[in-house]
């Protein structure tokens, strides 16, 4: 350390000795200059820093044009550097050469605050389709930005554009988070019908479709395997005519199904009777609680039968997909007040929870519709099973949110029910699989269903014709020869070959021969109902 610091004080003795001979020097060339020339101190002082200045620049002039001889006019990047900002400060080039921007795109974002005032659309990075109703805008969005900005400020570009959000639909791209998709409607959606579908178009839809999209293009669900619909929408605004549009589409597309209808509306779905395996008019609690007793045991069937073949190790059985329909669900999860009521409501609750719970892997799928999308309509429990959501005109977002789902406005490009036009009938929000569209559901003239449901009920017959004989088969035969809406126990077990005097005892063997049929009751005697077995000839219990 100590021969360090000494060396540091010899450099300075050294640096101040150097200081003094320059100055003596300097002072000796000046007073010759001045000497000679005859000038006073201030001009010897003036023009000698002059000449020395032009001397400088005499030297770098000569070694800049060296080195480009040398060099082959390459030029060190700093030196291109340099040259840029002083020829850009004097204004004498373009430092970056101006991106072409797409003006209304730009402009519109910048406005809207989706982008910064000194960001651009690059008009190389747009590209317009037409669609029958407006026009698909496809961009990058500056590198700073992605989707979820414009999302955010999707009233604001509409407010730009001076169109109402529902001008517009954006949708996001699954390969860059830049790239927006950006639709824009000439004028508001559904302000002239779409013709309803023709049947090769629902045929070859990938999916089930539910209706038109603002673009008159066919929306709707990929599958119903292991999901089920909650629809919500007030009164009037379409729900019936939508549902009828969704059980012929299914009809055409969707091959062997088995349908329960429940009509809590008294004749909205009379139209399916004849597909049905069960169909009931009815705003009874307990013919609602009475099917859902019967699908939950269905579908625990077909859990016993899948654990089964898995303990067997056989390959999982393949099940006839069952819709269970239900119009005006709220009715059937009222209660009277009663402390009894109360209790019967809850009951009712919690096998609507499982039924729509299990239905997801035991195929059956449950559709449910209310025009009271109230919180209490229908319970929490329930409604949060429902995988696809379709919500119709509401006047609150409260009700939006209790068909949509509570975190519905947090999703991408939610679209809010509140703001559609309540007198273009049908149209309404589906969100599936997380992402919102509108959509207009079909609305079918009826001598199209009668057709599509009476090809449904020849086809259904056949395969019943097909099927092979069974007590059950033989049962049927029987009792639509003889024209009998309902046949006694003691009568029927004879005819099919059971001979037994006891009643009580022919009675439990003709029960084991008809597996699972359910038995009825009329004003005389126990029996049969012939729609009871067609209905589990159909399902195939
Ligand atoms: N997609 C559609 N296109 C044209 N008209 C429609 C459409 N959907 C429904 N409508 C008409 O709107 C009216 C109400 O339809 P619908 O009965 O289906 O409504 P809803 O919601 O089931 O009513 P409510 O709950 O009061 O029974 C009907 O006159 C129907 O013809």
């Amino acid at each position: 350390m100590a021969k360090q610091k000494k060396q540091q004080e010899e450099e300075l003795y050294a640096q101040a000795a150097g200081a003094i001979g320059t100055l003596a020097i300097a002072a000796g060339v000046l007073a010759a200059i001045k000497d000679k020339l005859g000038l006073s101190w201030p001009a010897t002082l003036a023009l000698t820093a002059g000449a020395l200045v032009a001397l400088g620049y005499g030297v770098w002039k000569a070694r800049t044009a060296l080195l480009r001889l040398w060099g082959g006019g390459k030029q060190p990047s700093t030196a291109v550097k340099q040259e840029a900002s002083l020829a850009a400060a004097d204004g004498l080039l373009e430092a970056v050469p101006e991106i072409p921007a797409y003006t209304e795109l730009t402009e519109a974002l910048r406005t809207a605050g989706a982008i910064d005032k000194a960001e651009v659309i690059r008009a190389d990075e747009v590209t317009i389709a037409p669609v029958l109703t407006g026009q698909r805008y496809d961009f990058l969005l500056p590198k700073t930005r992605t989707v979820q900005d414009v999302q955010k400020r999707l009233d604001n570009v509409a407010g730009y554009f001076g169109v109402s959000r529902l001008h517009l639909a954006l949708e996001r791209s699954r390969d860059n988070e830049r790239r927006v998709q950006l639709l824009k409607l000439d004028a508001p959606p559904f302000s002239a019908a779409f013709p309803a579908p023709a049947r090769r178009e629902i045929e070859t839809f990938a999916g089930v479709p539910l209706g038109h999209d603002v673009t008159g293009q066919l929306a709707g669900v990929p599958t119903f395997d292991k999901a089920s619909m909650l629809i919500a929408g007030m009164s009037q605004m379409g729900k019936t005519t939508l549902i009828n549009g969704l059980i012929t589409c299914l009809l055409l597309a969707y091959g062997e199904f088995d349908l329960y209808l429940l009509d809590g509306k008294i004749c909205g779905l009379i139209t399916f009777e004849k597909n049905c395996v069960r169909y009931e008019a009815s705003d009874d609690p307990a013919v609602f609680e009475n099917m859902v007793d019967e699908l939950s045991a269905r579908g625990k069937g077909r859990y016993q039968r899948k654990q089964e073949v898995k303990r067997n190790r056989q390959p999982d059985p393949k099940f006839k997909p069952v819709f269970f329909i239900v119009d005006e669900v709220a009715n059937f999860f009222a209660d009277d007040g009663t402390t009894k009521g109360k209790e019967k409501a809850q009951r009712i609750e919690e096998k609507a929870r499982k039924l729509v719970a299990m239905a997801l892997e035991s195929g059956i799928s449950t559709i449910f519709m209310t025009q009271r999308p109230d919180r209490d309509a229908i319970p929490v429990k329930v409604r949060s099973q429902f995988v696809y959501r379709l919500c119709l005109y509401v006047d609150s977002t409260g009700s939006a949110k209790v068909a949509l789902g509570d975190s519905y406005f947090e999703t991408v490009a939610p679209i809010n029910p509140t703001q559609l036009n309540p007198d273009i009938k049908g149209q309404g929000v589906l969100f599936a699989g997380g992402t919102s569209t509108l959509i207009r559901g079909f609305n079918f003239s009826d001598e199209f269903m009668w057709e599509v449901v009476d090809e449904t009920a020849a086809r259904q017959h056949q395969v019943l014709e097909a099927s092979p004989e069974t007590p059950l088969k033989t049962a049927i035969r029987l009792m639509q020869e003889r024209e009998l809406e309902f046949i006694r126990s003691a009568e029927l077990a004879p005819l099919l070959g059971i001979e037994e005097s006891d009643e009580g005892k022919a009675g439990t063997k003709l029960a084991a021969l008809l597996k699972g049929v359910p038995k009825s009751r009329n004003s005389a005697a126990r029996g049969y109902r012939l729609d009871d077995l067609v209905a589990a000839a159909k399902s195939g219990l």
